[in-house]
């Protein structure tokens, strides 16, 4: 991975819709479109962060992009691997390899199998148990966990290990759903570490999440979600300084970050940040007609 381009793209995501067919009882079928539009790209050596209320596509995005979406979804639009469209064929070659998802469930770790199978794909060479107890450790995560099953862990726990199951292939491509719920700040932080390190020996990112504070702390850009659409997309650090923010959802969410309330004269006076007066979540419902 030490030759490519630096701009060169790992993903490219071109106009994303995904929609649902539903059927409902003597009304026949009926189309929901749950993301519109979605442009993402993430090069060599990027953390994306995308982040947006509950129900707004990020899960949907990261399943596009795997091949995973449920089979009562349609899709279109274009993602790409390197400049190279993903079809069903080549994302299922790469799926677990070059293309790594943390999923946002834990249910997915397979119940019937300990961790330290998972973890090694049944390898057993010194190399690899070295490298997974590296894994497992800066996760906060001790070797026993790797004679466990699944139901013998806490939530936490179970999150890391998928955490680290990922982080044991050399992938090129990580999506990462909600990887942090249940960890406490600095295991988060931790997990984030290892992620700039994928990100430094040349993967790309996608970090997916509801935490706009870590998305900003380790994510080299963000992309706003609200109801299956971009509403912005910027570089972290504009969250620093609301002036670099252009739309009011992406303010008032930034707004919302710990720390970050500003103070009652600032907002008597707010006549620049453009959230409006009848709120925020209303004029989105009237914009984006949701
Ligand atoms: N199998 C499905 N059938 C119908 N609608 C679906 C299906 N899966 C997802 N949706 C709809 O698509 C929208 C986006 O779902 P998605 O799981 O991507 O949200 P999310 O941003 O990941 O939310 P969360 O933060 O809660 O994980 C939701 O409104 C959901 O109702
Ligand atoms: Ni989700």
């Amino acid at each position: 991975m030490e030759n490519h381009r630096a701009e060169e793209e790992i993903l490219t995501v071109k106009g994303l819709s995904v929609s649902f067919t539903q059927y409902d009882r003597g009304f026949g079928r009926k189309e929901i479109q749950a993301v519109t539009d979605l442009d993402l790209r993430i090069r060599i050596g990027e953390i994306v962060a995308v982040v947006g209320a509950s129900g707004s596509g990020k899960s949907l995005l990261a399943h596009a992009v795997m091949g995973i979406l449920p089979y009562n979804a349609s899709m279109s639009g274009e993602i790409l691997f390197k400049g190279t469209p993903l079809t069903s064929g080549r994302v299922r070659r790469l799926r677990g390899r070059e293309l790594v998802l943390v999923p946002q469930s834990v249910t997915y770790l397979d119940p019937l199998m300990k961790t330290g199978q998972q973890l090694t794909k049944g390898r057993k060479n010194p190399e690899i148990l070295e490298k997974c107890k590296n894994i497992l450790s800066s996760c906060g995560l001790g070797l026993e966990v790797m004679d466990k099953y699944p139901f013998q862990l806490s939530g936490g726990m179970a999150r890391r290990v998928l955490i680290s199951t990922a982080a044991m292939e050399d992938a090129e491509l990580v999506i990462a759903d909600e990887p942090t719920p249940g960890l406490d700040k600095k295991t988060a932080m931790g997990v984030m570490d290892h992620f700039r390190q994928m990100a430094d020996r040349g993967a790309g990112v996608l970090l997916i999440t509801h935490d706009l504070e870590l998305a900003v702390r380790s994510a080299d850009r963000v992309t706003v979600l609200y109801g299956g659409r971009t509403v912005e997309e910027t570089e972290a650090f504009s969250f620093l300084d609301e002036g670099l923010l252009k739309h009011p959802y992406t303010k008032a969410l930034c707004r919302s970050m710990p720390g970050k309330w500003p103070s009652a004269d600032a907002l008597e006076n707010d006549r620049e940040s453009g959230i409006p007066d009848e709120g925020i979540l209303e004029y989105m419902r009237k914009e984006y007609g949701r």
